[in-house]
């Protein structure tokens, strides 16, 4: 039975980058590694959904905090059973978000924090109603929120296909996502959380050693 490692951290935090180089770091050391990046946009009709409201601006369902966190975790529970069989024939799966993601946003838009009444309802939702398998770990890439939004713009101006969706644009949110991510590190929610410097930047090769211990 594999190992589900989950990346997490604001949007422009570096997660696509690390997936990568830690899944290299992973294979070097002998580990097979299978990734899913959330939401599961093009693959799922709930992530669509979400794609959809965040980039044409649908703001009756995106003012309901509540009623996106199901849209995600809908996607999610449609992945269950990809991310069990991968669990089934890999050492690692190593997800680009997951559960935490819903937590640090949805808090931070209700300008709760970590211990708040989002967080908990979320997690009876994602875990205890939708049966989602709990990850061993949680990397939180972190850097500050402004050069998360620099480096979200550098690559939606070098990526016409990666327009910045209206959460990514909203500096105060990810401000404040920020602070839930570090409360949700400090507290061990739902799993150990590794907390990565994303400035100074990862060696994923002592990354991959910790994970396979
Ligand atoms: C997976 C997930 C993402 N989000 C937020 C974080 C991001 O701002 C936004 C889109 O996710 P993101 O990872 O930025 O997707 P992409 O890189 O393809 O645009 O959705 C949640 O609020 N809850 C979740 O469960």
């Amino acid at each position: 039975m594999g190992r589900l490692v989950v990346i997490e951290g604001l949007d422009g935090a570096g997660k696509r980058t690390l997936a990568d180089a830690l899944t290299g770091a992973l294979n070097a050391a002998g580990a097979s590694v299978a990734s899913i990046a959330f939401p599961r946009y093009g693959e799922s009709v709930h992530a669509d959904l979400v794609k959809e409201a965040l980039h044409r601006g649908h703001g009756d369902l995106i003012d309901s905090v509540y009623g996106m966190a199901l849209l995600y975790a809908l996607d999610r529970r449609g992945a269950a059973g990809e991310i069990r069989a991968r669990l089934g024939d890999h050492d690692v799966v190593l997800l680009d978000r997951y559960v935490a993601s819903n937590a640090a946003y949805g808090a931070a838009r209700l300008h709760q924090g970590a211990d708040g009444e989002f967080v908990r309802w979320l997690r009876e939702q994602e875990i205890d109603r939708f049966g989602l398998p709990v990850p061993a770990a949680h990397l939180l890439l972190r850097v500050t929120a402004d050069v998360a939004a620099d480096r979200a713009q550098r690559r939606a101006a070098s990526d016409a296909d990666r327009a910045r969706d209206s959460f990514e644009t909203d500096d105060a949110l990810q401000k404040r996502c920020s602070v839930v991510y570090d409360e949700l590190a400090a507290t061990g929610w739902l799993a150990p959380w590794h907390v990565l410097d994303g400035v100074a930047g990862v060696d994923t090769t002592a990354l991959a050693t910790s994970l396979l211990l």
